[in-house]
């Protein structure tokens, strides 16, 4: 087994191994179903934050409850979460079933939160969290034009 699949970690480990990491950890969450070059941006960004990079990935169930498409995840989110473990920047990698990933938030207490600038830090769950308890929620912003949507659709239109 390559090492990066030690990042991987279960929800019912995950408190115990996020207090083991670096400080000041940084958590961030998504779906990541095709990873492009605007997702290792800023991810990289998020990781550079802090001292560990905690990510968070939607279940496949919980991606079809976000409305992306009927075919929606392409990936697993158990290949999603493997190629995230891959990545230098990320420290853990752990599911999701929720509708946010507000809970994960609450059982870490990451010291920062991080999200794309497509989000309002202060008007989501995860971000309005962090900030109540003292944390820092921080929106990075879009460093490159890139979307899996985007993706499907120009495969999509080739084909077509
Ligand atoms: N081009 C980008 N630059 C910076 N951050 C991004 C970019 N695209 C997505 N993100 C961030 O990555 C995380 C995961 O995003 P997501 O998987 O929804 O990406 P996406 O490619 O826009 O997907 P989709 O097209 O399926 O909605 C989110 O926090 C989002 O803010
Ligand atoms: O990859 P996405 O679509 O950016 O990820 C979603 O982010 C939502 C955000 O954190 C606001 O709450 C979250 O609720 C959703 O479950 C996806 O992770």
């Amino acid at each position: 087994m390559p090492d990066f699949e030690n990042k991987l970690c279960g929800r019912e480990e995950l408190r115990a191994r996020a207090a083991a990491l670096p400080k000041p950890v940084v958590v961030t969450n998504g779906v990541f179903d095709i990873l492009h070059r605007g997702h290792v941006t800023y991810l990289a960004q998020a990781r550079a934050l802090g001292a560990s990079l905690v990510v968070a990935v939607n279940t496949d169930a919980s991606v079809k409850r976000l409305g992306k498409g009927d075919d929606r995840p392409l990936n697993s989110c158990e290949d999603r979460m493997a190629v995230l473990a891959a990545l230098e920047a990320v420290s853990l990698v752990v599911p999701f079933s929720e509708d946010s990933a507000l809970e994960v938030v609450q059982e870490i207490e990451p010291e920062i939160y991080a999200k794309g600038g497509d989000y309002d830090m202060a008007a989501i769950p995860e971000g309005k969290a962090v900030l109540a308890y003292g944390g820092q929620a921080v929106a990075i912003d879009f460093a490159h034009d890139r979307s899996t949507t985007k993706l499907l659709t120009k495969v999509r239109t080739q084909q077509g």
